[in-house]
């Protein structure tokens, strides 16, 4: 297994021991979360049911025998398991990369605490190295794009590909993104943008990290 792999199983599986039993727990997607999901299945952990944030989740959790539930079904989560592609030091992140931002934000924002799970190549000093998701109305696609250019950022479609719910993804480069939560607002303020892959309102409040030295539990640093 790749060292970035063999990283990324370490923070999952470490992030079992957060896990309540006989409750629900809200999961997100990419392959971080995969290994989370593994581990799951693997422990003798039982949930009660989990609530996914993509088709990819849900099969997933098909395979490994996980109940799913959906949001709509419960009151609330006790927890939210979730990758993410930049996480900084006050926990905010930039996710997305997966196209699945939209419905991870929404069941993030369900839940009491959102742990993180990634590899030590996600944590940056400062986010926006990797370009930032914006999943768009199909219609709306070419306005937001030019109203991007204006934020400046250097918005490029994700060629082939369709979002869960039927949209597509701009994947913006080069956004100043020295104030995050600013971003985050005015992205979402253009007409036609269904949600960013920023994630400042609801950024997580533990960090589980794999890294070379070892396993690494962060909190936000202020
Ligand atoms: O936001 C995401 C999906 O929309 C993922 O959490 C993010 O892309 C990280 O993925 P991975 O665990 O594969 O590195």
């Amino acid at each position: 297994m790749a060292i970035q792999d063999e990283l990324k199983r370490q923070a999952a599986e470490k992030a079992l021991e957060y896990v309540q039993e006989n409750e629900y727990l809200g999961i997100g997607t990419g392959s971080t979360v995969r290994f989370f999901i593994e581990a799951l299945a693997q422990s003798r952990k039982r949930i009660k049911g989990a609530v996914s944030t993509s088709a990819q989740t849900s099969e997933a959790l098909k395979s490994f025998g996980i109940p799913e539930v959906t949001l709509n079904e419960v009151n609330g989560l006790p927890l939210y398991i979730d990758g993410a592609d930049e996480i900084n030091h006050l926990l905010q992140m930039i996710k997305g990369g997966g196209g699945a931002l939209v419905n991870e934000k929404i069941v993030a924002s369900a839940a009491e605490k959102f742990i993180c799970i990634a590899d030590e190549s996600k944590y940056t000093s400062r986010l926006g190295h990797v370009p930032l998701p914006v999943e768009v109305m199909p219609n709306a696609r070419s306005l937001v794009a030019r109203r991007l250019l204006k934020l400046g950022g250097e918005p490029e479609l994700r060629l082939g590909f369709t979002t869960d719910n039927g949209n597509q993804i701009l994947d913006v480069a080069n956004l100043n993104l020295n104030e995050p939560i600013k971003m985050e607002d005015a992205i979402n303020n253009i007409p036609g943008v269904v949600d960013n892959g920023l994630f400042t309102h609801y950024s997580a409040d533990l960090l589980v990290l794999g890294c070379s030295s070892g396993v690494q539990i962060l909190t936000a640093k202020v």
